[in-house]
């Protein structure tokens, strides 16, 4: 190999690499999801509601944000603002690098969202209900039917992908909006309370599936009230209350050394430490 040849080749080796460094320094800094100063505010009457005050948020690719509160803390309301369906909202996101005021549709063409109760067209089967989500997504035909067999199987779903969905238990019916929601490879997975009325195998198929997920590169955020869940799975816990972030970090991060469990610091930061006494109130007020 001539002496010209040869520093020709050395210097695309080293471009080559020189690339590959920058490709992966970018993948570690570069977040998937950008919250500044969200806020949300909605109207009850004549009463306003301040829901979101102010949330900032920078998610890297391929981590599981378990994202909890009490009840109407807003975390579906987030959800659905980084999903693009609610659409007045203060503040600035971008997600996948797009600008969610001005590039929703980019958006929406890479991430997933599982709700917890979606209005499904259950008087298809699951199959048709794929293959129509498929082609919502422009999927050709046959790539859908391939992942959604694989899929069915995998929840042990198979035997009712000709069944008429209006038939299907609550469970039922979750497995097929998860799938569903996978079906056009999302970069990004949102999903609210994924594993409310499914049985105990499907919450570890789907348990292993959100860390499978992850492990190839996908971002999983999803809200949950099952505390154990979310400290097993979640590579990040964000706990949002009375709109703010009020705690953000992994969960030995957020024991700082204690060994107490998630359901108590949950209690302890959102001022709900007393179950036992509310309990009791419930029973007593049932008594009378
Ligand atoms: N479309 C709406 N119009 C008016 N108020 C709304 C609307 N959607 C949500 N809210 C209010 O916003 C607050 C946050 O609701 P959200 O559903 O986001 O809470 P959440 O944290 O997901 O609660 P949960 O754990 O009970 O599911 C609640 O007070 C709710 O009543």
């Amino acid at each position: 190999m001539g002496l010209l040849l040869k520093m020709k080749f050395h210097l695309q080796t080293q471009l080559q690499l020189l690339l590959l460094t920058f490709k992966l320094k970018s993948m570690e800094t570069n977040p998937v999801i950008s919250i500044r100063n969200l806020q949300k505010n909605f109207l009850n009457g004549k009463e306003v509601n301040h829901v979101l005050k102010g949330i900032n948020l920078d998610i890297a690719p391929g981590q599981i944000i378990g994202y909890i509160g009490p009840n109407g803390a807003g975390k579906s309301t987030t959800v659905k603002i980084l999903c693009g369906l609610i659409e007045d909202f203060e503040g600035d996101i971008t997600v996948l690098g797009h600008d969610l005021r001005t590039e929703s549709l980019a958006i929406k063409r890479r991430i997933g969202y599982i709700p917890e109760n979606a209005a499904m067209y259950d008087m298809l089967t699951p199959l048709e209900y794929m293959s129509f989500a498929g082609a919502l997504y422009g999927l050709p035909e046959e790539r859908v039917m391939e992942k959604a067999g694989k899929l069915l199987e995998l929840f042990e779903m198979k035997k009712h992908a000709d069944q008429r969905m209006d038939t299907f238990s609550k469970g039922m019916k979750q497995k097929i909006l998860l799938i569903s929601g996978l079906i056009h490879n999302p970069d990004i997975i949102f999903l609210d309370e994924p594993l409310s009325g499914l049985d105990a195998n499907s919450v570890m198929v789907v348990k292993e599936v959100l860390s499978q997920l992850a492990k190839d590169g996908k971002t999983i955020f999803f809200c949950s009230h099952i505390m154990d869940v979310v400290e097993r799975i979640s590579h990040r816990i964000v706990l949002i209350n009375h709109g703010h972030v009020v705690a953000d970090g992994t969960i030995e991060e957020l024991r700082s050394g204690s060994s107490e469990t998630l359901e108590k610091l949950f209690a302890d930061l959102t001022g709900q430490g007393g179950q036992t006494v509310t309990a009791e109130a419930i029973v007593q007020a049932f008594g009378n």
